[in-house]
């Protein structure tokens, strides 16, 4: 099947920065496919690049199959998102949807433009401010605007860069619900970026996870929370973050922390004396006893996060957080001995980290 977009080996370097580094991407066909990336790792340049606002120095991108080479952005057929969102501030919030659905290649008559903005705006939560000039609207409702201008004319892709970004917490989680019932996101392939780890796991049919301008993994949600590529990326899933103890495997095959106070058996095979870092998410570790490995430790601090407390507790020199119901957690104080247990499933392995390479996953 051919990919909806395809970027191929791009490099794109700006004086002496290499925003992306051999770029490898595939976005099927009707996908919505999340790139995340901490700042500067390429996100912006990516779009830019499929859009063909940025020309590769090298590297090849396709649309549908076909080789974007010399094809300019107008004819591209993409519809792209800024985070530093283009309108026109003296014209009214309609007037700026209206805009696109006024262009020789998407002209709409008058009735049915007028009812494709309706649905959208209603979709973004913006119908009452549609008479209102974009120069006196908050920058959250430009925002949803401006996303609105690209959603309401057919493309063969969205690109959508940080397009929630300007919004409130509550809105935000709103939106990011409703954004993907959207008739026409739900119909079109949409590449969209974000820093966000939240927002691409609830967002995302795929996700790729960019560094350094080069896509580290690729994968559904279960595979990038189950079997991230390496430390990074498993510290970049998950609130409150993945513990992560330093410690060697053993003679016998098994792992002992670094002040030999935690022995775990591990998950996969390392050879012995392999320095390695053993990981556990903070909401597969339980209190009190299980059909699991058992180990033991003391409160070190508790912090209520709504129906669940975050509990952290300190296991030989190192501390661990887990995440319990309010009610297993109840009564805990500092200094109180606890004992915890996590499914042997749940046990991930990574050679431990190094300057500048964060510890691969040991395992299939
Ligand atoms: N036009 C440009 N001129 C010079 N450097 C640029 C230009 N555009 C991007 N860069 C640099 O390329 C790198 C990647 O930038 P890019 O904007 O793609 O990152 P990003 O992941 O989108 O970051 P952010 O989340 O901060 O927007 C950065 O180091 C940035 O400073």
């Amino acid at each position: 099947m051919t990919s909806a977009i395809a970027v191929r080996g791009v490099h794109k370097r700006f004086g002496k920065v290499n925003a992306l580094d051999g770029l490898d991407l595939e976005v099927r066909e009707g996908e919505f496919f999340c790139l995340l990336g901490p700042s500067g790792a390429g996100k912006t340049t990516t779009l830019k690049t499929v859009a063909g606002l940025e020309l590769p120095d090298s590297g090849t991108v396709e649309l549908g199959g076909a080789d974007m080479r010399g094809v300019e952005p107008y004819d591209r057929g993409v519809a792209m998102c800024f985070e530093s969102y283009a309108l026109y501030p003296h014209k009214s919030a309609y007037d700026n949807l209206a805009s696109p659905l006024r262009s020789p290649r998407h002209r709409l008559p008058a009735a049915q433009a007028r009812e494709r903005i309706g649905e959208i705006a209603e979709l973004l939560g913006i119908s009452a401010l549609l008479d209102r000039p974009v120069g006196r609207l908050s920058n959250g409702q430009r925002q949803r605007v401006a996303l609105g201008r690209v959603l309401v004319r057919p493309a063969r892709a969205f690109l959508l860069d940080e397009p929630l970004s300007h919004l409130d917490a509550k809105l935000r989680q709103q939106m990011r619900a409703e954004l993907k019932a959207i008739g026409a996101v739900r119909h079109t392939t949409t590449l969209y970026v974000t820093h966000d780890s939240v927002e691409a796991l609830a967002l995302g049919d795929r996700i790729g996870v960019l560094r350094d301008g080069r896509i580290v993994q690729t994968g559904t949600r279960e595979e990038i929370w189950y079997r991230p590529y390496d430390t990074e990326v498993a510290r970049a899933f998950g609130r409150p973050r993945i513990n992560l103890l330093p410690g060697a495997v053993t003679a016998e095959g098994g792992f002992r922390s670094a002040d030999g106070k935690v022995e775990l058996p591990i998950p996969a095979g390392a050879a012995p004396g392999t320095e390695v870092l053993i990981g556990v998410r903070p909401r597969d570790l339980s209190l009190g006893e299980g059909p699991g490995h058992q180990l033991t430790g003391t409160v070190y601090v508790t912090e209520v996060l709504g129906r669940s407390v975050e509990v952290t507790v300190r296991l030989g020199e190192q501390h661990v957080s887990l995440v319990a119901p309010r009610g297993d957690a109840a009564g805990l104080r500092p200094d109180d001995p606890v004992r915890l247990w996590v499914r042997p499933e749940n046990l991930l392995l990574f050679e431990a980290d190094r300057p500048q390479r964060p510890g691969r996953r040991i395992g299939q």
